[in-house]
């Protein structure tokens, strides 16, 4: 329970109707779950606009409502309070409802196309190996040192995220590793999160349905390091092009990582096999168990947070070396009959191209490479012919099919990646609707010793098609079919 001028503190308010010395139980944004004594805060959405639902919350029991433009009719008793911009006041007001719980811990946000969730989640097992307590929030799952929650975002809305800060505050919780996606900072879930560090990725295509311009994607990221203070650090990976771009109006301490150029944090591969990466850290020799050139990156930057986290050279080159992939990045398995099986979640070009790329770098002889791959309804649609000419340029054999459809009709999807194959690879490509049916038909097309990748959804234990999602899971369907095949 907090006083309505209290949860107001640093929010930018221009105008105020009614009482602020009465206490609120809970916040919400949304009317439906409002409950008696709660603080309801409107904000426009892309399909809602939720100004219309101030009657209905307070119908619900709101007592108190935030909007950008008051009612024409005022109730009686109920508090308005008119702000700015509806989603930084939410932001502010969760932090203050939950006593701001970000500043009670280390808080470091992940930003970038690929890698979030590899690093957060790296990050995550490294302190724990190291005897502290962490926590995540991931796309993947939420962790509050060993408890888990289901994520529903990457990044998640600023009510939750400071409600899961708040938890970790109380569970003793020292750092916090959290992914910061391009959605959540344009729609400012993360405003007013007291970050310790930020660290950069890499920028490539993904997301221009939402953000519209690569420009516009770009400077969403470079805002957040706009935004860390000066007692933050900034970590980039400088051999990104867009790296030192993300630097440059930043007052938070600047640092680089990079495998191509000059960087505060270095780092060589000496080997890349199916086994693992042989890495040269800094002057220092370290085996680890991750895969593919990219997770080079996804180590480094990790090796960089844990030093820049005061953590001892020594100590987290062990660590880097006994930590394991993160579940449905680059997850693998050898059947019997020696056929390699790789689920991960590449579902942007750069990554596609990114894993294809090392699973035909680290292949030993003429294996096949077959692939299985589709792209998801309701999202970018521009990347879906490049990821089709990928597939087809970079594997043997390609069979397109669904992802998570969600309203779209699979079909038209699959038809606009074939677009981006061209006619010297028509021949290897087919499209099977059925995720099931297209992963066992590579499985029938492969021999001893090829490899078949199933991209694009990973860790995801759900298909979603028309709203309703039913369990699927990658990787246990293609246990399942190797098994039956075996026996
Ligand atoms: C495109 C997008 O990001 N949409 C998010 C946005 O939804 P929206 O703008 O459509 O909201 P809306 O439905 O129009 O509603 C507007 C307002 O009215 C309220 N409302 C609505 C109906 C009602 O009856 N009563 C009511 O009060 C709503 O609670 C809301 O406050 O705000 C919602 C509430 O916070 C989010 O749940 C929703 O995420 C949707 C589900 C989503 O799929 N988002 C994805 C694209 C996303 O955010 N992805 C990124 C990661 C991407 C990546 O990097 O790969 C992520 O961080 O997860
Ligand atoms: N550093 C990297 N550079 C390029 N590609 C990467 C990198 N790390 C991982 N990938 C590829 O991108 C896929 C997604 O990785 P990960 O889940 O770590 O990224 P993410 O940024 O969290 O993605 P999302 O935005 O969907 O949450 C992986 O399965 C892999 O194919
Ligand atoms: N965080 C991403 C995940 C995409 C994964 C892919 N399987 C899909 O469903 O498009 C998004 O929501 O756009
Ligand atoms: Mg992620």
């Amino acid at each position: 329970m907090k006083l309505i001028k209290d949860i107001l503190y640093k929010v930018t308010i221009t105008a105020i109707h009614g009482a602020t010395n009465k206490n609120v139980v809970s916040i919400d944004f949304d009317s439906r779950k409002v409950q008696q004594g709660s603080l309801f805060v409107a904000q426009k959405g892309l399909v809602f606009d939720g100004h219309k639902f101030i009657g209905q919350a307070i119908e619900s029991g709101a007592i108190a409502i935030v909007c950008q433009q008051l009612p024409t009719t005022l109730v009686e008793g109920v508090t308005y309070v008119e702000v700015e911009d509806s989603d930084s006041a939410l932001a502010v007001i969760a932090s203050n409802f939950y006593e701001n719980p970000s500043a009670k811990l280390k808080l470091i946000g992940i930003t970038g196309t690929n890698g979030k969730t590899t690093i957060a989640t790296l990050l995550y097992k490294l302190f724990q190996k190291a005897g502290f307590k962490a926590g995540l929030l991931s796309t993947v799952k939420i962790l509050i040192d060993q408890k888990e929650h289901q994520a529903t975002h990457t990044t998640p809305n600023s009510l939750l995220i400071n409600n899961y800060l708040n938890e970790m505050v109380n569970a003793g919780v020292e750092y916090c590793f959290m992914e910061v996606s391009s959605h959540g900072i344009h729609q400012k879930r993360t405003k007013g999160l007291h970050f310790e560090g930020g660290v950069f990725t890499n920028l490539t295509h993904d997301h221009l349905d939402y953000h519209k311009t690569f420009k516009e994607y770009r400077d969403v990221k470079k805002s957040f390091f706009d935004s860390l203070p000066k007692s933050a650090f900034a970590l980039v990976n400088s051999d990104d092009k867009n790296g030192l771009l993300m630097l440059q109006n930043t007052n938070a301490e600047k640092y680089t990582y990079a495998l191509k150029t000059m960087a505060d944090f270095k780092a060589k591969i000496l080997e890349n096999q199916f086994t693992g990466l042989l890495l040269n850290i800094d002057g220092d020799e370290v085996w680890t168990r991750l895969i593919g050139s990219f997770n080079a990156y996804n180590l480094l930057a990790v090796y960089g947070v844990a030093k820049l986290l005061k953590l001892h050279k020594t100590e987290v080159l062990t660590y880097l070396s006994e930590l394991e992939s993160v579940t449905g990045r680059f997850q693998y398995f050898i059947s019997k009959e020696g056929i390699t099986a790789v689920v991960d979640y590449a579902h942007t070009p750069d990554a596609l191209k990114n894993v294809l790329e090392t699973i035909n770098d680290i292949r030993t002889g003429n294996e096949q490479v077959i692939t299985v791959v589709g792209c998801g309804g309701d999202r970018d649609k521009a990347k879906r012919p490049i990821m089709g000419r990928l597939a087809s340029q970079l594997s043997t054999q390609v069979i397109f099919t669904s992802d998570n459809p969600r309203t779209e009709n699979p079909q038209i999807i699959i038809n606009e990646i074939e677009t981006g194959v061209e006619p010297q690879n028509y021949k290897k490509t087919i499209s099977i609707l059925d995720r099931e049916q297209a992963i066992k038909t590579a499985t029938k097309l492969a021999k001893s010793g090829d490899i078949i990748l199933i991209a694009g959804k990973g860790h995801e234990t759900y298909q979603e098609i028309n709203g309703v999602r039913s369990h699927f899971d990658d990787f246990e369907k293609i246990s399942q079919i190797l098994n039956a095949i075996e026996s």
